[in-house]
């Protein structure tokens, strides 16, 4: 069933992740306890950025053990060969696998009370048979908690561009033009609108509806005013913004900052 997600509106970034990390942290510690996995969905990005770091903190200070957890990556820009797609190399600045690497498991592991995240805890879709994904993540068991974030400019959430339909899967899509030039503020590194790739490996908006027991939707800075407007205010899912498919999640929460949200301090 759709409907207008909850929404929370903090003072700034740093309350937001501190939010969400704590809701994180507490279904990380819930699924140790029933001896069950904890699938995290994680978009790559500026957004997220602030809520990685706080629940790296988190696991630290309370000790939590982490090698129940798993982290599906959502999306990755690919590269077109003669035979087919691939992954942009992993050290690439622009690789989603070395963000999730660099900035999740590797600080995560680090602050955990064991092991941490073997490397086979990683889900990633496959360029060579993106569809397969969704099968991989109904075999883990669905993902526990959808991290989404909007693009500013178009509404692209992980890498599905305007006109997505509402039941597309993973898949290899040519990038809207808008999200590519969203994509120069997510990684300055592209310096031109030239060197960023044409065409991306994403989950789909059904893989996200479907497949996610609960979904949070960060939503920061003034940049992002009109995300904040269309996503909090959307009771289905818009194709006009994909960002729009939390109201079609369960268990779906929109958690935004003031700038965001336009509201004085
Ligand atoms: O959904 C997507 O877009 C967001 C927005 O990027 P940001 O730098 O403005 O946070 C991005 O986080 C994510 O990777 C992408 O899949």
């Amino acid at each position: 069933m759709s409907t207008v997600p909850v929404t929370r509106v903090l003072a700034d970034a740093e309350a937001v992740a501190d939010f969400v990390a704590e809701r994180i942290a507490d279904g990380i510690e819930r699924a140790r306890e029933a001896g069950a996995d904890y699938v995290l969905g994680c978009p790559s990005g500026r957004t997220p950025l602030p809520t990685y770091r706080a629940l790296t903190r988190l696991v630290r200070e309370r000790g939590l053990a982490i090698s129940h957890v798993r982290i599906a990556l959502m999306d990755d820009y690919v590269v077109e060969t003669e035979s087919g797609f691939r992954n942009v190399d992993l050290e690439a600045h622009n690789s989603c696998r070395r963000f999730v690497r660099d900035e999740v498991v590797g600080p995560l592991n680090a602050a955990a009370a064991d092991e941490g995240m073997a490397e086979d805890r990683l889900l990633q879709p496959d360029p060579a048979n993106p569809e397969a994904y969704d099968e991989l993540l109904r075999e883990a068991g669905g993902i526990d908690c959808f991290l989404l974030a909007s693009g500013a400019g178009d509404g692209h959430v992980a890498f599905n561009p305007p006109g997505s339909a509402r039941d597309s899967g993973s898949r290899i899509v040519r990038l809207a033009e808008q999200t590519r030039i969203d994509n120069l503020g997510t990684f300055p590194e592209f310096g031109s609108l030239d060197a960023v790739p044409s065409h991306g490996l994403t989950v789909g908006i059904g893989t996200i509806a479907e497949l996610s027991r609960s979904a949070v939707m960060i939503i920061t800075t003034a940049e992002k005013r009109e995300a904040f407007e269309r996503i909090s205010t959307a009771a289905a899912y818009d194709p006009e913004w994909p960002a729009t498919v939390v109201a079609e999640c369960a268990d779906a929460l929109v958690v935004a900052d003031r700038a965001a949200a336009g509201v004085r301090e």
